[in-house]
């Protein structure tokens, strides 16, 4: 199963190997429970943990290998971030996909050995979406060939960008590109923003800190203000759009090209999130199967808590989902890749498809990655509200994809455009030039589902019934669109009359696209029990999936009520069928302890003793006595004594 999951033998072979040698090597492990240190002593530990690992990182991993710099990224920095977080995850991204072979030439060799660490400075304190009214400008001085970036007000200081604040010393700066008076909109600029020596701000520039999050605190996301701060022309990451010394400007072949660092890390997030997911459903399966609470027989002891029917509806959908959303991640990350290779030789053909598949994907599964994760923590009752679950920081981190990579109800609008495009082509009896991604808005389907009625059909008829689901709402928010432009409304007006039953259409759209890659991956599978194990749980995701949407598929009567039954008695048929695999299809992930960092969620169950030497460790119990006590309440009380 750990195959499955992580794409291959090798990969789980070698996921396991890493694990093993970081098991030996204690340098690299928590010096203490992350819970119990402060903000700057999670960054120390972070920084210290970095340095050590960028000398040894070659005898623990291919260095080569993102997956397995993840891997490594997990294990021994964890989730909460790291000084260089943004140094891999955008910054070199940006530099690759952006940058000429002569800037790379220049600057990505220096970024790979770590000479310099860099950040992606795009939001800014008034605008992170609406990336037209940035504020930050670089306007081309031609007597000098430089460009001059301004802050203009406050609202135009970079905000945000992870590791800008402290730890970064260069940047991929988005600004607008103003040459001759003209505007030529958002640009990515490489700026060094720190001397390298002294690790000073450079003269023109403020930066520091934007202080505590909801999670993430090891990251020192940034501001960052420019004072007429100047670079040079060549600075302009050149790949794709280029500026000649006498302010010649060079369109590239498509507007948006300079946006694919933000599409490289929503295609790779999501297996990111299908990880977090996973982990939080690992903590809690693993102690619902150690905490007993009450019985369903009297006559019988208590039982374990996972028996309750409850706890497996509250637990077992998420656990399809990041089955799910792993293999839905796998595909996308392939998507890309080959998109990002066809660009580089000019072919721009498929980004549309891949931002339209991407903003859906990062949406859908960053919010129910965030509903599962919150589950699995009320699923652990009290002590999955105690930091020693650690659920509550996975679910912070996890949720922070809601925002991050383009806020959900906007990236949602953008597959949304896709949709009423690929609709409007439906419409006009041009079905044939729909991508393969949308296809089936084309294809009549039959008047009601045959679910419950075909013997051995599948998953077919469901399938089938997603797509009649997604279609229609499609066609329906599209219709309502164009009826109001028919009427005489402005088209942005229009839009934002439609754009609940718009992002309506496009979760529709993504949660078929998941059942579809989940359907995918199960016939792919050769071995029988991982296939029967997969396929149970595929069962219990469509079916659960189909009853959280079934209302659109009943107010036409696609669906009838008898089916509705059928299919909610198949999710109780199929909570059951899993629960004597749900610990092991969790411990496929094969997380080791040391990356987990809870103390309910240890392998070996040994909780409660557990629970009590990691209360015993806590800073407060250092002494018997505090000084809020001798200080304030102490003599409070002895004053109300009198
Ligand atoms: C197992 C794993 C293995 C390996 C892992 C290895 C490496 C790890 C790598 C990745 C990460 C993994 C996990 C992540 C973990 C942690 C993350 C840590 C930190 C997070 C860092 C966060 C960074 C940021 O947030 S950066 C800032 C991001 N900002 C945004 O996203 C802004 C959102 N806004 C926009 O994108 C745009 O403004 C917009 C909303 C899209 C609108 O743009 P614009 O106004 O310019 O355009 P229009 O609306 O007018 O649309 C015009 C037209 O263009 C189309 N369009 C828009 N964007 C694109 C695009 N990108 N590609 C193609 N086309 C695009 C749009 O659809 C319109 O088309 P139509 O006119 O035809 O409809
Ligand atoms: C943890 C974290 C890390 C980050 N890291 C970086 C980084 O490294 N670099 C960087 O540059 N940025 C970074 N960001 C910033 C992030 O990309 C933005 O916060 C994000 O894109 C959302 O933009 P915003 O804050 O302007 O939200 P807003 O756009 O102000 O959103 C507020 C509300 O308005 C709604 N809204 C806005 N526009 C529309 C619209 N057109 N239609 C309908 N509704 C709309 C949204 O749906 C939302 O409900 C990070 C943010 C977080 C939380």
């Amino acid at each position: 199963m750990a195959a499955q999951i992580w794409g291959s033998e090798k990969r789980a072979r070698r996921r396991r190997e890493i694990s093993a040698k970081i098991a030996q090597m204690p340098e690299l492990h928590d010096s203490k429970p992350l819970p119990f240190m402060t903000r700057e002593e999670k960054i120390m530990e972070s920084a210290r943990k970095l340095t050590i690992l960028t000398e040894k990182m070659g005898q623990i991993i291919d260095p080569t290998d993102p997956a397995e710099l993840y891997h490594l990224n997990n294990e021994v920095l964890g989730l909460e971030g790291n000084p260089m977080a943004l140094h891999g995850v955008m910054f070199i991204p940006a530099l690759s996909a952006q940058a000429s072979d002569e800037q790379q030439a220049k600057w990505l060799p220096r970024a790979l050995r770590r000479e310099i660490i860099g950040t992606y400075a795009q939001t800014e304190l008034g605008h992170g979406t609406n990336l037209q009214n940035l504020e930050t400008t670089a306007t081309y001085d031609l007597a000098t060939q430089e460009f001059v970036l301004h802050t203009p007000q406050i609202t135009a200081l970079k905000w945000w960008p992870g590791n800008l604040g402290k730890s970064s010393n260069y940047a991929v700066v988005v600004a607008h590109m103003i040459i001759k008076a003209k505007n030529y909109g958002p640009h990515p600029f490489m700026v060094q923003l720190r001397d390298e020596k002294t690790h000073e701000p450079l003269p023109g520039i403020t930066i520091g800190d934007i202080g505590p999050k909801m999670a993430y605190n090891i990251v020192d996301n940034g501001f960052l203000g420019f004072n007429k701060y100047r670079i040079p022309r060549t600075n302009l990451l050149m790949r794709h759009t280029k500026v000649e010394a006498d302010g010649t400007y060079i369109k590239p072949p498509h507007a948006k090209i300079n946006y694919s660092a933000m599409v490289h890390v929503r295609a790779y997030m999501l297996t990111g999130q299908a990880i977090m997911l996973a982990s939080a459903l690992n903590i809690a399966t693993r102690y619902s199967s150690v905490r007993r609470q009450g019985q369903i027989d009297k006559s019988q002891p208590e039982v374990k808590v996972l028996e309750y029917q409850t706890q497996q509806h509250r637990l077992f959908p998420s656990i399809a989902r990041a089955y799910a959303f792993q293999f839905a991640g796998a595909e996308t990350v392939k998507l890309y890749e080959h998109v990002l290779k066809e660009m580089k030789s000019g072919n721009v053909s498929l980004m549309a498809d891949l931002h339209a598949l991407t903003s859906g994907l990062k949406s859908v599964v960053t919010y129910q990655t965030g509903e599962g994760i919150e589950q699995a923590r009320m699923a652990c009752g009290g002590h999955g509200y105690s930091m020693a679950s650690y659920i509550s920081e996975i679910y912070g981190v996890a949720i922070g994809g809601c925002t991050y990579e383009g806020e959900n109800m906007v990236m949602l609008l953008q597959l949304a455009r896709y949709l009423v495009k690929s609709a409007a082509l439906v419409k006009s009896g041009q079905s044939s030039k729909l991508g393969p991604l949308v296809a089936y808005l084309g294809v009549k389907s039959e008047p009601t589902s045959l679910i419950d009625r075909i013997p051995n059909s599948g998953f077919t008829e469901y399938v089938k019934t997603f797509q009649h689901v997604s279609k229609r709402q499609t066609l329906k928010a599209a219709d309502m669109f164009f009826g109001l432009m028919e009427k005489g409304e402005k088209r942005e007006i229009a839009w934002n009359k439609c754009s609940v039953e718009l992002n309506r259409a496009s979760r529709l759209h993504t949660r078929l696209f998941i059942v579809e890659a989940f359907v995918r991956r199960v016939n792919e599978i050769a071995d029988i029990r991982i296939k029967e194990a997969l396929t149970d749980l595929l069962h219990l995701h469509v079916n659960y999936e189909l009853l959280d949407i079934a209302s659109y598929a009943l107010e036409d009567g696609f669906l009838s009520a008898s089916q509705l039954d059928y299919i909610r008695d198949q999710v109780y048929l199929y909570l059951g069928k899993i629960r004597p695999n749900a610990v092991s299809l969790l411990d496929s992930w094969e997380f080791s302890d040391i990356e987990l960092r809870s103390v309910l969620g240890r392998r070996d169950g040994n909780v409660y003793e557990n629970l009590f030497k990691w209360a015993k460790s806590s800073p407060l119990n250092k002494t018997d006595v505090l000084s809020s006590v001798t200080q304030y309440l102490k003599p409070m009380m002895e004053k109300a004594r009198l």
